[in-house]
């Protein structure tokens, strides 16, 4: 970005730095005192995560990664709603090129925000399904606010979660949850995902829930950042490295099955369900 861009910023956010405006779809906000940057997305209604939300996630990260940023806090500007997951109009019906694009961009950001080299925590203040449970359990640790909904639905809907979700699920929860959990399709509510271990505290509000995620990465203060860092990328590296040798292929299996015929018809049925909802209320 622009030096006198960041200028003009830092003059009109009094203790708080916006590093990145340029998009609308994320903001990036590095507060002052705590040299921690909170990162936005902002895309109404329910922050479906379409292809240029995913580009804009992933270069957001990038930007903590470049500013030396002390720690990354995923959150979401709604009041209702962390991020509805994967915008399924990009799946149902797709354009050919352009599923091609979305599929590959959703690994890149995935692989940048578990991978990513500084701690990581997601202040879920809204329903947090499939997609957005998946970028709230790559990050090291969640605060989640009461009276909303989190987990891998994706079984619902008639898909099945790859291997990266479900290895970002498992980072958080015991294998016979997680298995039990994603065979069932199963939302857990905030409690519910309070007692089995996929959020780690409760919050009564966004702002409590980013403090918490703040006090979360200041237990990193007296840790050298380095070796920090370095064991984080040695507990995800089997991970990582499995996506990054089968991306192609993971790509090919993606558009092979979401192409099903039967599939097609399920995502159809299922929007049609969310949009007759949507009308009711
Ligand atoms: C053998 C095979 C091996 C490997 C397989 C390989 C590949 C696997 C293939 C596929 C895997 C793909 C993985 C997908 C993961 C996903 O993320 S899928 C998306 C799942 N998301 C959901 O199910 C959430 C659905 N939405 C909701 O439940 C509610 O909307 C929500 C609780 C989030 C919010 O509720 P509310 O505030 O009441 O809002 P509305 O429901 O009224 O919604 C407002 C409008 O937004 C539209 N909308 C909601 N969610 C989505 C979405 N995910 N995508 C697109 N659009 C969405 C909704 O229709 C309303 O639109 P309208 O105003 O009517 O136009």
């Amino acid at each position: 970005m622009m030096r006198s861009k960041v200028l003009s910023l830092v003059a009109r956010a009094a203790s708080n730095r916006m590093m990145s405006t340029a998009t609308k779809l994320t903001t990036v906000e590095v507060n002052d005192k705590t040299g921690i940057a909170t990162l936005t997305m902002n895309r109404p209604p329910v922050n479906g995560l379409n292809l240029e939300l995913l580009q804009d996630l992933k270069s957001s990260i990038d930007e903590v990664e470049g500013n030396k940023s002390r720690g990354l806090i995923l959150t979401s500007s709604s009041s209702t709603i962390f991020s509805a997951g994967l915008d399924i109009l990009e799946m149902y019906k797709p354009d050919k090129d352009r599923i091609r694009a979305f599929w590959t961009q959703l690994q890149e950001t995935w692989l940048a925000l578990y991978g990513s080299s500084v701690p990581t925590a997601a202040a879920i203040n809204g329903h947090s399904p499939a997609g957005g449970c998946l970028l709230a359990t790559s990050c090291e640790y969640r605060v989640m606010v009461p009276n909303f909904t989190i987990g891998l639905n994706e079984t619902q809907l008639g898909i099945v979660a790859p291997k990266w979700f479900m290895a970002s699920f498992l980072s958080v929860l015991p294998q016979r949850e997680a298995e039990r959990a994603l065979n069932q399709g199963r939302m857990f509510t905030t409690e519910e995902a309070l007692k089995v271990g996929l959020i780690d505290e409760t919050a009564n509000s966004k702002e409590e829930a980013i403090e918490k995620c703040v006090a979360f990465i200041g237990t990193f203060a007296k840790v050298n950042p380095l070796a920090r860092s370095l064991t984080k990328q040695q507990f995800r590296a089997a991970d990582l490295q499995q996506l990054q040798n089968e991306r192609q292929q993971d790509l090919e299996k993606f558009l092979f099955f979401v192409n099903q015929p039967a599939v097609q018809k399920g995502l159809g049925i299922y929007l049609e369900g969310l949009k007759k909802k949507a009308k009711k209320q």
